[in-house]
């Protein structure tokens, strides 16, 4: 069974994006078509290291999941993640928010917020190992490995919701592809704003550092509240949304 996770010493099985899972957002739908249907990435939810930080993960409604992603190619597109929005908060008009960190190798996370059909913003945040990356409500989100080796991250999210896949495949991937010679707009977007590149960043209002393993904030997870309750933490997400 060699993919596996051992995490805290307990094996997790993932759940398998393939390739043809991605059909409707992979730039390039010539190479696409001749494809086998290959593996991608690999999936593993609501881990812990053990039943004591499973209970209080729960209780905070809160899931902390691995994904990894082995360097590939898409044609000349990098691989990424087929990208999704979040539902709103019940009773808010703000979706939730979803916490990074790479563990291992690189991750280009492209976020853009939709307003209406429009995309009103696209962020680029560039990270490698210890590094955060925060998905502020509002903004759907892929993440690209460019880096021609594994990419292994983690993210905090909220675990009472299922991911909104359908405002990206209709319009065939996200607002931008990154292909092998840079960012290249999806003309099915119409108007779309320019990248806005920001850098990794700490949130020590959260006890966040890059750095440090975020994992560890298993012991006080009321310092995640923003993911559960993000209409009550707005300023963590300003540093990103109007810096
Ligand atoms: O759902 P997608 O777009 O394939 O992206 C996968 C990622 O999304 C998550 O479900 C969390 O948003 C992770 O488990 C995984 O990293």
């Amino acid at each position: 069974m060699g993919n596996e996770l051992n995490f805290g010493g307990n094996l997790y099985r993932p759940d398998i994006r393939m390739l043809h899972d991605m059909d409707e957002v992979v730039y390039n739908q010539e190479w696409l078509r001749s494809q086998e249907n290959i593996e991608l990435y690999y999936m593993y939810r609501d881990l812990s290291r053990n039943e004591s930080d499973h209970k209080k993960i729960v209780e905070h409604g809160l899931r902390y999941d691995i994904t990894i992603i082995p360097p590939a190619m898409l044609g000349d597109e990098y691989v990424k993640t087929a990208g999704h929005y979040h539902p709103p908060v019940p009773g808010q008009d703000l979706s939730y928010a979803e916490l990074y960190q790479v563990l291992e190798g690189e991750a280009t996370y492209l976020l853009q917020k939709a307003e209406g059909d429009r995309v009103v913003d696209v962020i680029v945040c560039e990270a490698k190992a210890g590094d955060l990356a925060l998905v502020p409500p509002g903004y759907g989100h892929i993440t690209i490995n460019t880096s021609g080796k594994r990419l292994k991250m983690a993210n905090w999210v909220c675990r009472d919701f299922a991911s909104l896949y359908d405002p990206i495949k209709k319009l065939f991937g996200g607002a931008y592809y990154l292909l092998t010679g840079g960012f290249e707009k999806n003309p099915d977007y119409g108007e779309v704003p320019d990248i806005r590149f920001i850098k990794p960043m700490d949130y020590p209002e959260a006890g966040l550092f890059c750095g440090n393993d975020m994992y560890e904030i298993v012991n006080d997870l009321n310092k995640l509240d923003f993911l559960v309750h993000p209409q009550d933490h707005m300023d963590i997400f300003g540093k990103i949304t109007s810096p």
